[in-house]
């Protein structure tokens, strides 16, 4: 059933590659079907094999992206390897105009830019119990080379002091056991408004 939650805010979702963001939020879809919806960000890159434009990323050619951000389009983007990926604003507005609570699954700079911006938000970061933990995720998940894991262990440390900083985040969970991580998302997300 759709219940959606008191507070409709968006949600953004951060925290290392590998802790567990995406199987989190994917428990939450499921166990409220038509409630939340991820925002699909908008990519200068080519879509790889299966990937549908509107689904996975909205592809737009550099020019259409440079134009976005000359319009102060987006709530953030940023540039990985060469291509450039951002959050516009009107995906954000069109969703929540359906009803829809939007979940962003954002990196470290794209919080500090929608922290900077005057987008009203709930901050939540997911944290691994421990490095060595996320490590065998990443490692168990088999979707990365040893170079990928390298990098991405190395930009743990800094999500993992950015998240220490007081008031950036309005929940920080850690994901050990699964189920109980979950619980405490749907907790946080289904508290009552406050004030
Ligand atoms: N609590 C948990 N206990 C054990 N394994 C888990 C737990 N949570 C997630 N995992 C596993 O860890 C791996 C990484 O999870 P996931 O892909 O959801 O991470 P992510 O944070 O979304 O990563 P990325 O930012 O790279 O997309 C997956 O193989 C997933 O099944």
């Amino acid at each position: 059933m759709a219940t959606p939650p008191p507070d409709r805010r968006p949600i953004v979702i951060s925290g290392p590659s590998g802790v567990g963001k995406g199987t989190l939020y994917n428990l939450l879809f499921q166990r409220y079907p038509d409630t939340f919806v991820l925002s699909v960000s908008h990519t200068t890159r080519a879509p790889r094999d299966g990937e549908q434009d509107g689904v996975h990323y909205h592809f737009v050619p550099m020019k259409d992206f440079e134009d976005l951000i000359a319009g102060d389009g987006f709530v953030e983007h940023a540039t990985f390897g060469g291509n450039r990926y951002g959050t516009s604003k009107m995906t954000i507005a069109e969703q929540a105009k359906k009803g829809k609570v939007v979940l962003l699954d954002i990196e470290m700079e794209g919080v500090k830019q929608i922290k900077n911006s005057n987008i009203e938000a709930r901050y939540i970061f997911i944290s691994p119990p421990s490095l060595e933990v996320l490590e065998s995720r990443l490692r168990g998940r088999g979707t990365e080379n040893e170079q990928s894991i390298q990098k991405r262990l190395a930009q743990a440390t800094n999500e993992l002091n950015y998240s220490q900083v007081p008031h950036v985040h309005d929940k920080i969970i850690v994901n050990a056991d699964l189920e109980k991580a979950y619980k405490e998302l749907e907790k946080y997300i289904y508290q009552p408004l406050s004030g």
